[in-house]
């Protein structure tokens, strides 16, 4: 059997933490032997993960809210251990953003399989990322929703700070350099991704992110009025659904693998939900950087579908006709 840890934040979501426990340990238990960590205020994930790195696990699961589930991601970077995400946060940005599943038995079932991909992750400042910084408005809006919101409101408390934040819409100047251009221009929010869900909308410009080409995506949203950055909102968010690039003259995107971007004044930076400081930032791709339980992209979508029609009967052809 192959042996791994697992990471499990007690206090992360609002389900019954225990009995969540008990489900994760009985399923996995099924093709693994591992054992359970459980994080407090003073020992946290990145302890716990750079613990399971150091005894050479088969395998690192973890099971929290984003803030949980990245702190563990960034401990396995160029390890080739692989990650099992069960998530249980707010907005479980981390596990949809791969297309995990985000319930307990789904979430299981993948790690069950034991099909993992090589994803690429990144480097902002040298803080490892795996899915997105975001500069300006994002950063502004990390901060507002609070946790007691977040616990009352769950992803609303986001959207609710979004919404607070565009009353005081704020354009700065930015220099982006990329692998071979220097670019300038004024904005509102910056945002370079590797892998967004759905919901980071300001990360959807060029809609549909590939989370394995070796790239990063530069969102650029600029605005003139606060009309224009909802107007803009939707449809970024729109091209996320639909997976049509972004169509509209304040959003521009770019690929590069690497980024440097200056803005004046200064900008808050927020890494993967977490704040880490404010530019000038350097983002840089490392592919390939991180394994992850996860089906294949392409697989999970259906080419058909017969089971449920009246009166089915498949049967196979005469091979001659
Ligand atoms: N046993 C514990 N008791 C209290 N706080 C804890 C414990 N374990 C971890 N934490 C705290 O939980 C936070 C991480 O929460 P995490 O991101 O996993 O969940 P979450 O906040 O519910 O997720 P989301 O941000 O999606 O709502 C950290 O601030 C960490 O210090």
């Amino acid at each position: 059997m192959q042996t791994a840890h697992l990471i499990f934040n007690p206090v992360a979501g609002q389900g019954n933490a225990e009995q969540e426990l008990a489900l994760i340990q009985e399923l996995l238990s099924k093709k693994f032997d591992f054992k359970t960590h459980l994080t407090t205020p003073e020992i946290g994930a990145d302890d716990l993960a750079k613990q399971a790195v150091q005894q050479g696990v088969d395998a690192l699961f973890v099971s929290g809210g984003d803030g949980t589930v990245s702190t563990a991601a960034t401990a396995v970077i160029r390890t080739g251990i692989p990650l099992g995400v069960i998530a249980r946060g707010t907005a479980n940005a981390f596990a949809n953003a791969l297309g995990i599943p985000t319930g307990i038995e789904a979430a299981c079932e993948v790690i069950l399989k034991q099909q993992t991909k090589t994803v690429d992750v990144a480097f902002c400042n040298h803080l490892p990322m795996v899915l997105l910084a975001g500069i300006g408005f994002e950063a502004e809006t990390v901060q507002l929703a609070s946790r007691e919101a977040k616990n009352r409101f769950g992803i609303l408390a986001y959207i609710l700070a979004g919404l607070r934040k565009l009353q005081t819409l704020e354009q700065f100047e930015a220099e982006v350099e990329t692998d071979d251009r220097v670019i300038s221009f004024t904005a509102s929010a910056l945002t370079i991704a590797n892998a967004a869900p759905a919901t980071s909308v300001l990360a959807q410009g060029p809609a549909g992110l590939i989370v394995d080409d070796g790239l990063l995506d530069l969102t650029i949203v600029a605005p003139a009025n606060r009309t224009s950055a909802i107007a803009a909102t939707y449809h970024l968010l729109q091209s996320a659904l639909s997976g049509n690039p972004a169509e509209r003259d304040d959003v521009g995107y770019v690929r590069s693998k690497r980024f440097k971007v200056t803005t004046h004044p200064p900008q808050k930076v927020v890494v993967d939900g977490e704040m880490v400081g404010t530019t000038p930032i350097e983002v840089e791709c490392v592919p390939a950087g991180l394994t992850v339980f996860m089906q294949d992209p392409e697989a999970e979508i259906p080419t058909e579908k017969l089971e449920g029609l009246p009166d089915l009967v498949i049967e196979p052809k005469d091979s001659e006709n």
